[in-house]
C-alpha cells in the first residue's frame, strides 16, 4: 500500500494514498482498534453531510464564507449523500465521546476531495478548503455531532420506523375486523377465562401499536431541535449573528424535515434527553411487539399438541432433524428484535446520564444504539407483516372445540345462581371430566333449557366494534 504524509497540530501522519481522509482520521483508526465491525453508522455520516452543506450555506449567507468555498463544500456533501464516498469513513463508534474524530473525518474528506474536484492534488499547492477553518467554520464537534445525530434519528424514525409499524398495524386492523365475530376462549394468567372474539383480541394489538406510534410522534418536536450554532459549550462562540436560525433553516430545506434551532443550546450539547425520550417510545413499541409476537406464536402452537387456534404462514422447514416441522420464525425474530431494543434502551439511558457540565460524552454510543433500534423495529414490522400477520387465519374447528370445552363459560351463571354454585359446577365438571351442562343439571342448579338460554358464548363477548 502506498502512503502520503498528512499533518495536523501534533505532527505528521502516514495516510493511505488512495483515501481522502487526513491525519486526525488516521490517528483515530490507529488509536481505537476496538470492534472493527462497529462502524460509525452511515446515517450519521449522511447527517454530517447535510449539516456541513447547511453550515456552508449559512456561513455564506451571513458573509463569512465566499461562494466558491460554499459550493466546493456543497459539491462534496452531495457526493457523500449520493453514496459516492462510502469507503472514506472508516471510524468506529468506540472513539471520543464527542465524536470529534468523526467530525474531523468529514472535514478532512470534504477538504481533500474538493482539492481533487478542483483539479489539484491533495497536500499540494494552495488548498481549496481548509478542514478546520472552512469546512468546520462556525462549528464544533460538540454541536455538529448532536445535530448529525438528530438528523439521522429523525429521518430513521419518520422514514423507516413509523411506516413499518403502520404497515403491520394496518394488516392487524384488517384481520381484527375480519375476525370480529369469531368467538374464542380468553385466557388470563395463561389459564382458561371467559370468551372474547379473535377480532377483539387482535384489536388490542392494533391499539398498542397506535399508542406506540402516538408516543413516538409526541417526541418528534424535541428531536427536530438541532444544536448547531452552540459551538463548543453552547454560547455560539465564533459564529456570525443569527447563524443558528439560518443553519437550521437550511438543514430543514436540504433534508425535507422540519428541523429548527434548539431552544437552549446548553441542553442540546450537554444532555441528549431527546434521544432518551424518543428511544423510550421505541422501547414502548418493542414491548408491544414482544407481546403481540408472543401471543401469536402461542395461539399458533401445535400443530397437534398446542393451542392451535390460529394458523400462520409456513415459510421454511423448521428443523434440520425433525422432518416436516415448521416453526413460528417471524415471531422469534420479532421478539429478538424487541430484546435488542430493550437492551439498547439501557445503553441509551446510561449514555443519557453522561453529560458532565457542558458536554455529553456518550454521543456515538447513543447514536448507534438509537439508529439500530429505529431500523430494527421498522424492518422487523415489515418482515412480520409480510411473512406472518398477513396470513393469520382462524382454525375454526379448534377454536370451537376449546370454547365448547371451556369451564369458564360458567361465569355467565354468576348472575343467575350466584358465584358459589357456579364455582361448584365448574369444579365438579373439572373433577369428573364432564361438561358444564351435564354437571349443572346433575347438581340441580339449572334446567337444560335454562342452561342453553343463559350460557351463550356469543353473548358473553360484549359489544363488537
Ligand atoms: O471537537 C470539538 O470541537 C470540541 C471537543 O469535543 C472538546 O470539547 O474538547
Amino acid at each position: 500500500m502506498s502512503f502520503r504524509i498528512e499533518k495536523d497540530t501534533m505532527g505528521e501522519v502516514q495516510v493511505p494514498a488512495d483515501k481522502y481522509w487526513g491525519a486526525q482520521t488516521e490517528r483515530s483508526r490507529n488509536n481505537f482498534k476496538i470492534g472493527p465491525a462497529a462502524s460509525m453508522p452511515h446515517e450519521i455520516v449522511a447527517g454530517f453531510a447535510y449539516l456541513k452543506k447547511a453550515a456552508a450555506y449559512a456561513n455564506h449567507e451571513l458573509g463569512v464564507l465566499p461562494v466558491e468555498k460554499r459550493d466546493a463544500i456543497a459539491a462534496v456533501c452531495d457526493e457523500i449523500l449520493a453514496g459516492k464516498l462510502d469507503d472514506q469513513f472508516p471510524l468506529v463508534i468506540w472513539q471520543t465521546g464527542s465524536g470529534t474524530q468523526s467530525n474531523m473525518n468529514v472535514n478532512e474528506v470534504v477538504a481533500n476531495r474538493a482539492q481533487v474536484l478542483a483539479g489539484g492534488k491533495i497536500g499540494e499547492g494552495e488548498p481549496v478548503l481548509k478542514a478546520n477553518d472552512d469546512v468546520n467554520k462556525s462549528q464544533s464537534s460538540n454541536d455538529t455531532f448532536p445535530t448529525g445525530m438528530h438528523i439521522a434519528a429523525y429521518k430513521a424514525v419518520v422514514e423507516i420506523t413509523i411506516p413499518g409499524v403502520e404497515k403491520l398495524r394496518d394488516t392487524l386492523k384488517k384481520k381484527s375486523e375480519e375476525f370480529m365475530n369469531v368467538v374464542k376462549i380468553g385466557r388470563t394468567h395463561l389459564m382458561d377465562a371467559t370468551p372474547l372474539t379473535l377480532g377483539q383480541e387482535l384489536s388490542g394489538y392494533v391499539a398498542q401499536l397506535n399508542h406506540g406510534l402516538k408516543a413516538l410522534r409526541n417526541t418528534l418536536s424535541h428531536l427536530a431541535e438541532v444544536a448547531l450554532g452552540g459551538t463548543a459549550v453552547g454560547t455560539g462562540l465564533n459564529t456570525p449573528k443569527g447563524y443558528d436560525v439560518v443553519v437550521a433553516k437550511y438543514i430543514a430545506e436540504f433534508t425535507g424535515h422540519p428541523f429548527v434551532t434548539a431552544e437552549n443550546k446548553f441542553e442540546a450539547l450537554a444532555a441528549h434527553d431527546a434521544i432518551v425520550e424518543t428511544h423510550g417510545a421505541l422501547k414502548q413499541l418493542a414491548v408491544a411487539l414482544n407481546k403481540i409476537a408472543n401471543d401469536i406464536r402461542m395461539l399458533a402452537s401445535g400443530p397437534r399438541s398446542g393451542i392451535g387456534e390460529i394458523l400462520i404462514p409456513e415459510n421454511e422447514p423448521g428443523s434440520s432433524i425433525m422432518p416436516g416441522k415448521v416453526n413460528p420464525t417471524q415471531c422469534e425474530a420479532l421478539t429478538m428484535v424487541a430484546a435488542q431494543v430493550m437492551g439498547n434502551d439501557v445503553a441509551i439511558t446510561i449514555g443519557g446520564t453522561q453529560g458532565h457540565y457542558e458536554l455529553n460524552v456518550f454521543k456515538p454510543l447513543m447514536a448507534a444504539n438509537f439508529l439500530q433500534s429505529a431500523r430494527l423495529i421498522g424492518d422487523a414490522c415489515v418482515s412480520f407483516e409480510e411473512h406472518c400477520a398477513i396470513g393469520i387465519e382462524p382454525n375454526y374447528a379448534r377454536i370451537k372445540e376449546l370454547v365448547d370445552n371451556s369451564l369458564m363459560l360458567v361465569t355467565a351463571l354468576n348472575t343467575k345462581i350466584g358465584y358459589y354454585k357456579a364455582a361448584e359446577i365448574a369444579q365438579t365438571a373439572h373433577k369428573n371430566n364432564s361438561t358444564l351442562k351435564e354437571t349443572a343439571i346433575a347438581l340441580g342448579y339449572v334446567t337444560a333449557e335454562q342452561f342453553d338460554e343463559w350460557v351463550k358464548p356469543e353473548e358473553m363477548v360484549g359489544s363488537l366494534k
